[in-house]
Parts: C-alpha cells; sequence; structure tokens
C-alpha cells in the first residue's frame, strides 16, 4: 500500500503524548512479584472477525484484492447470512478507513503505525473500526480485538491493542478528528484526506475534478466510504427488468435495464446465474446505451468494443446490438478477459487483441466504445482497499494508453460515425485532458453533447462530455464522451 491518510499526524499539531498510552504498561502497573492475578479467561474464537481480519492480512501480505477473496474466504469458513454480513462489514469499513484509524491509533501509542507489527496493526485497525464506525458495543470491540490478538498474534501484544483500544474508546470518530486530522483552514485537503480517509493526491485530483468545490469534494469523498448498492442489469431480449423484480430486486432510478437488489446473493438469482441479466454499476449501462442512441445514418451498423474484458458493457451491447441487427466486435488484449466477454455476450466475435495494434480494417466501423484502462478512482466505494494501492506515477503511462487507444479507435469509426471515449475515473487527466488532446490533434472530430444522450440523468456537469458521480447519482464516477468522426 502506497500513502495512507497523509499528512495528518505531524500537520495537526497536537502533541502525541495528550492522548497516548504506553501500551501494555498500564495493566502491569501495581502487579507486583508476590502479586498473583487470576488467568485470564480463555480467549473465544469469533468467526466473523477472525474471516475479516484474514482478509486484512491477505490484503497487506498477498496484495490480494479485498472484492474477489472475500466470497472464497466465506465459502471456506462455511459463513453466511449475518455472520458474512458482518465480517464483510468489517473488513471492507477497516480497509477504507485505515487512513483516518491510523492518525487516531497514533494519538494514542508511544509507537507511530508504521513502527507497529503488521500483524497487530491490522487487528488494532479492525477494533478501531468497530469503536469508532459501528454499534458494536464499545466493550465488545475491545474485548473481541483483544481475543483475536492472543489468538492470532500473542499476549503480550494483546495487552498493547488492549490499551490501545481503550484510549480509542474514550472519544468518538467526530471528537477525534479535529485532534488527528489538520485544521481545514489552514491545510483544507490534508483535513479532507485524513477526516474521510483518502489519500491526500486523490483528494486533489477529486476535488479538481469537482470543479474545486470542498464541500462537494467532502460529499464524494464520503460517499466513496458508503457501501455501493448491488445494481443489475436485464439484458434486453434475455432478461427484463420485470423478471429481476420478480426475483426480489426494485426498480433502478436510470438506466431502462437496471434494478437494485437491497439484499441478497446475486448469483442466486436465476436470470443472473444464466448470465441473461448481470451486476452492472448503472452508469456502465448508460454509458453503453448512450453510444447507441446517437444517430447515425446508414444501413446495418458494425459496432467495436475496444476494451471489452471482462464483458459488462460488451454483454449490454451485444443484447442491444442482437435486438437492433447490428454486428458487433468485441475486443480485450488479455486472453483470460476475453473469454469471460465470451461468456457475457451471445453473438459477438471476441477476440483477443491489441487495441493500439488494430487487427481491423480502419473506417468501417459506425459505433465503437474505448472503455479505456484507468485508475479507476471512479470506483473507489467497490474495491475497498484500492484508494491506498494506486499510484498517481501511473497516470503518465496510463495517459498515453488512453491516447493511443482513442487515437485508433478514431481511425476504426467511419465517416459520420461515433466514438464513445469512457473511463471509470473522473481524474482530468484520464478525462478531459485526454479527450481535448484528441480533439486539437484532428480537424475531422467533433464533440457531441453527451449529456443529450441522456436525458434522464440530471448533474452531469457543464459539458459536453457527462460525468456521473457517487454523491449524486449513486453510481461510480463514470466519464463519457461522444466524439463523431466528420
Ligand atoms: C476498464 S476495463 C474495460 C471494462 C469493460 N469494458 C467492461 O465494461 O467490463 C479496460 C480493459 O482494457 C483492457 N486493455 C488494456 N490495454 C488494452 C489494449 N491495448 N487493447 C485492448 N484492451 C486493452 C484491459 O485488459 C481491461 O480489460
Amino acid at each position: 500500500m502506497n500513502e495512507r491518510g497523509s499528512g495528518g499526524r505531524r500537520a495537526a499539531g497536537h502533541s502525541r503524548d495528550d492522548h497516548a498510552a504506553s501500551p501494555g504498561g498500564g495493566e502491569r502497573r501495581g502487579a507486583g512479584r508476590g502479586n498473583k492475578r487470576p488467568r485470564p479467561p480463555k480467549p473465544v474464537r469469533d468467526e466473523a472477525r477472525n474471516v475479516a481480519y484474514d482478509l486484512l492480512r491477505a490484503v497487506d501480505e498477498r496484495d490480494a484484492y479485498a472484492n474477489l477473496l472475500m466470497p472464497a474466504l466465506l465459502r471456506e469458513r462455511r459463513l453466511s447470512g449475518r455472520d458474512a454480513g458482518l465480517a464483510t462489514e468489517l473488513a471492507y469499513g477497516t480497509l477504507r478507513g485505515l487512513g483516518t484509524y491510523d492518525e487516531v491509533i497514533a494519538a494514542c501509542s508511544d509507537r507511530a503505525p508504521e513502527d507497529i507489527d503488521p500483524p497487530l496493526l491490522d487487528a488494532i485497525r479492525l477494533g478501531v473500526h468497530q469503536l469508532l464506525k459501528t454499534r458494536v458495543p464499545p466493550h465488545a470491540a475491545v474485548g473481541t480485538t483483544v481475543d483475536l490478538v492472543r489468538l492470532r498474534v500473542g499476549t503480550g501484544a494483546s495487552k498493547y491493542a488492549n490499551a490501545v483500544l481503550r484510549k480509542v474508546a474514550n472519544r468518538s470518530l467526530d471528537q477525534w478528528i479535529p485532534i488527528v486530522a489538520p485544521e481545514a483552514e489552514r491545510d483544507p485537503v490534508g483535513h479532507l484526506a485524513v477526516a474521510h480517509s483518502h489519500p491526500r493526491w486523490i483528494v486533489t485530483a477529486l476535488r479538481d475534478a469537482v470543479g474545486g468545490d470542498f464541500d462537494e469534494t467532502a460529499a464524494l469523498l464520503a460517499a466513496d466510504n458508503e457501501r455501493p448498492r448491488v445494481t443489475l442489469v436485464a439484458r434486453p431480449g434475455r432478461s427484463s427488468v420485470e423478471e429481476l423484480l420478480s426475483s426480489g430486486a426494485e426498480p433502478g432510478e436510470y438506466s431502462p435495464y437496471a434494478a437494485y437488489l437491497r439484499e441478497g446473493d446475486p448469483g442466486s438469482i436465476l436470470a443472473v446465474a444464466e448470465g441473461r441479466a448481470a451486476v452492472q454499476d448503472e452508469a456502465s449501462q448508460l454509458v453503453a446505451l448512450a453510444l447507441t442512441r446517437v444517430p447515425v445514418e446508414g444501413g446495418r451498423e458494425s459496432w467495436l468494443d475496444v476494451c471489452a474484458g471482462p464483458g459488462g458493457k460488451a454483454g449490454l451491447l451485444d443484447a442491444l446490438a442482437v435486438q437492433g441487427g447490428a454486428r458487433l466486435l468485441a475486443a480485450e488484449l488479455q486472453y483470460h478477459r476475453a473469454r469471460l466477454v465470451r461468456q457475457a455476450t451471445r453473438q459477438a466475435a471476441v477476440v483477443a487483441a491489441d487495441g493500439t495494434v488494430p487487427a481491423w480494417r480502419p473506417g468501417v466501423f459506425d459505433r465503437v466504445m474505448v472503455d479505456a484502462p484507468c485508475t479507476g478512482l471512479g470506483a473507489l466505494r467497490r474495491r475497498p482497499e484500492a484508494r491506498w494501492r494506486r499510484d498517481p506515477r501511473s497516470l503518465p503511462e496510463l495517459g498515453a494508453l488512453q491516447r493511443e487507444l482513442l487515437s485508433q479507435a478514431l481511425e476504426a469509426v467511419r465517416p459520420g460515425g461515433v466514438v464513445a471515449y469512457v473511463t471509470c475515473s473522473p481524474h482530468l487527466a484520464e478525462t478531459v485532458t485526454v479527450v481535448g488532446d484528441a480533439l486539437r490533434r484532428r480537424t475531422d472530430v467533433e464533440a457531441l453533447d453527451a449529456r443529450s444522450f441522456l436525458p434522464e440523468v440530471e448533474g452531469l456537469g457543464e459539458g459536453p462530455y457527462a460525468q456521473f458521480w457517487p454523491h449524486r447519482h449513486g453510481t461510480d464516477a463514470m466519464f463519457l464522451a461522444l466524439l463523431r468522426r466528420r
């Protein structure tokens, strides 16, 4: 992990000793040699917390992806229902919040978090999350964490954890923030970074993307810390929203193909299990739909999805192509991802191919989707550890790839045809800058007002591009530019 809740500790201008314990010391004081103390009761193994802890360790040690590993861990440990929900909430919540939690831990300990043994630090973070962000009673949050540390790390470490957590429990999260975060007036970015547990560079990027407004940035950061709702897509012609509603889902707000699943396993819905429906964020549905809504003259259409893996948008485009009598070619660089595209589509031709070295003739497609590889800053809600893994140093390389993919997509589309440039990131370097460069380089391309093809959605920005937001739309922060080749 790269950066955790940057800048708060030293910049906060307070002494850690004001609140710090010498962990473990408090318990020992007064316990003279001859003074025999009763043995503490045997630690209780709490399976939900152990699963949450194992996930945290796997993320730290093996760079595991939380959202991929968690379902496997739950299956392996046979956790379901409320226990599975608890394990998931504790693990994901801890991963999201650890930028804030580390600052609080620093204020309650005589050791900086980076000097604490990682297995112990993860357990303490899990305890801090329960104390500051959940309704778990404080005695249970401390007790279960101390038991966890005794079982998984060691008895000495459990005393340390106990002392730190007791200090943490003295205040609520709202009371801790002004103590551990830099003052908002002096360092607004640093304040938001600690208060909302995001790396500083992401706060800066998101602030720029929302137009510089700090209140809106705060709302966006807060939305990133919420669990996203599960949105389903009923692939047209293969399933219907009505079918999903009859399986317990609720109607979506924007997309004609969307339904929300408030609870339960999407995989247990027949249409999802059969691939006729799928889990797909509503903004992802809408950017694909917008591309198909742009009027294009001509007969039977040819469509191209340049970066199709793992097949979310291709699955919808394929279903729409079948309905409208169009042909879809779906390309994906990685072979195993191309196989997933094959599973998500029915009639599309799927190829493992590099979109920067086209395997297709230029100027033949009516519609081209470029869902470019990006930092994924628009999907932080669903990948709880992602914010700590992303690195701003990846931007130049990604930017070069995004430019090349867009440039080749503009070559692939015929005059009169349209290209959708999409990123699941609102970072300006990946969105308006990439599209602006393409428009400057070419005289035969114009930007359409993408918002006009999404009349059901308000608040998509100043145009001509469309920018979705978690805090406004409850979707990923997906960006869409629609470019017509003259
Ligand atoms: C943002 S994801 C696309 C998501 C997909 N459209 C969906 O809705 O499920 C970007 C994809 O581009 C692929 N990719 C990266 N470089 C590529 C290239 N040069 N040519 C084609 N695909 C590429 C990645 O492997 C990744 O699967």
